[in-house]
């Protein structure tokens, strides 16, 4: 296991990776959960006495998002009511300079990642290591603390360089989300355990089916992914009609796949019974899969009667793990699939963990709690390995100590 705060010497200089990649409108930084998670632990750190540096990244090299982290450095500093230093260097004179610089408490952010050449290709640990970007700035710290879970899956220079040169620690956000992500995997529930799997990308379903069939009792399916494993039960849904490409290629490309899960897991696979559309009134309206007999409507959330199939399996069980939408959940007509299970899995006391970047945002959004789940993870992709079982190279860097 790795190490955390908690065996941190005092009075360090100590370099922290977070992951502070945000939406980005019209040029503005948009605030956002990520920030107020790792909060915790630059806060924790700063209050402890030790020289905090912070390294993150934005984007990537030639998106819209690909901005300087200045922005990020007083949204920071709102979350933690303290100052947060920032330089337009990763490890330049410019930034060894700054962190030099810095007293007990001081807060530093370090410029993109990703504006350094030797942080993105993907390479191992040990050549990562060897970069002069790693070099450089663990001659002017002490110690190492990766708190970016939600970028773990990358094998980047500032994710899994460090551990090999420096005393790394876990920071809190790191420690809670590797916690609560793995435990579908390392923990034995009593009772039933159910995933409710939705969202846009099939080949995410598939993979959660195919790894966790034997400890998860019974997936409950909505989404653009749900549709299509509707289409292959037989029905006439799943199409892309005209403007869209949600579904053909995916299709084409897991087509197989699916109908060979619904052959073999059938009983623990539950589809949803009735679907809503926009209709000629621009209002919601809502069909039973049975009386669907043309392809001529986009579906964009799970029905009513649905939820209220889904609904008593979730107050009935152990553990629920959430990945991906219901439905549309943006566009209030279309939330209903979305916020049904949510509610029912806030207002029972079962162990639960909601994951991907924009299925947790709906849980705010409609005025829910994020203290009535287990555990709202703020990771997308690395939420999605973590429940296959995939390992996390960040993670595993950490480990290595
Ligand atoms: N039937 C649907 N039609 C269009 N979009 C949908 C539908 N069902 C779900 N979605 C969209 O799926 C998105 C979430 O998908 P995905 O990226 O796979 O999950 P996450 O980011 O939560 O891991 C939501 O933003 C939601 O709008
Ligand atoms: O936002 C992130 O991932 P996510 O979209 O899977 O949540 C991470 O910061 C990783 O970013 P990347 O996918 O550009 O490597």
């Amino acid at each position: 296991m790795f190490k955390t705060l908690d065996d941190l010497d005092p009075e360090q200089r100590v370099l922290v990776r977070l992951d502070l990649n945000s939406p980005v409108e019209d040029g503005e930084v948009q605030d956002n959960r990520r920030f107020d998670r790792h909060a915790e632990t630059v806060r924790e750190l700063a209050e402890a006495g030790h020289r905090v540096v912070l390294m993150a990244h934005q984007g990537r090299p030639g998106g819209d998002d690909f901005v300087s982290l200045e922005q990020h450095a007083d949204i920071l500093a709102s979350h933690i009511d303290r100052e947060v230093g920032f330089v337009a260097d990763t490890y330049g004179d410019d930034a060894i300079a700054a962190i030099d610089a810095l007293e007990a408490g001081d807060v530093l952010l370090l410029e993109n990642t990703r504006m350094c050449d030797e942080e993105l290709p993907e390479e191992d640990p040990e050549v990562k290591a060897d970069t002069e970007f790693v070099r450089t700035l663990a001659e002017h710290v002490d110690a190492y603390v990766n708190d970016a879970y939600s970028a773990a899956h990358r094998s980047h220079a500032s994710l899994v360089g460090f551990p090999l040169v420096l005393p790394a620690y876990a920071g809190r956000v790191m420690q809670t989300e590797y916690e609560a992500n793995s435990s579908i995997a390392t923990r034995e529930f009593d009772g039933q355990v159910t995933m409710v799997v939705g969202g846009t990308k099939a080949t995410d379903v598939i993979d959660v089916m195919n790894n966790l069939g034997d400890k998860v009792d019974q997936f409950l399916l909505g989404g653009i992914a749900g549709e299509l494993f509707l289409r292959a039960a037989g029905n006439d849904v799943g199409f892309d009609l005209e403007g869209m490409d949600f579904f053909d290629d995916q299709w084409e490309a897991n087509r197989e796949t699916i109908e060979s899960l619904l052959d073999e897991r059938g009983d623990q696979i539950k589809l949803a019974v009735d679907l809503a559309y926009e209709d000629e009134t621009d209002d919601r309206g809502e069909i039973a899969v049975a009386n669907i007999t043309e392809k001529d409507r986009a579906y964009l959330d799970v029905g009513s009667m649905t939820v209220d199939e889904y609904d008593p399996i979730i107050r009935d069980s152990e553990a629920v793990f959430v990945k991906g939408a219901l439905g549309l959940f943006e566009d209030e007509r279309f939330a209903v699939g979305t916020t049904g299970v949510l509610r029912a899995i806030a207002e029972t006391d079962c162990f639960s963990v909601v994951g991907g970047g924009d299925t947790s945002r709906a849980i705010g959004m409609y005025g829910m709690d994020e203290a009535d789940f287990g555990h709202v993870s703020i990771a997308g992709g690395a939420y999605i390995r973590a429940l296959t079982g995939a390992p996390l190279a960040g993670v595993e860097a950490l480990k290595q100590d």
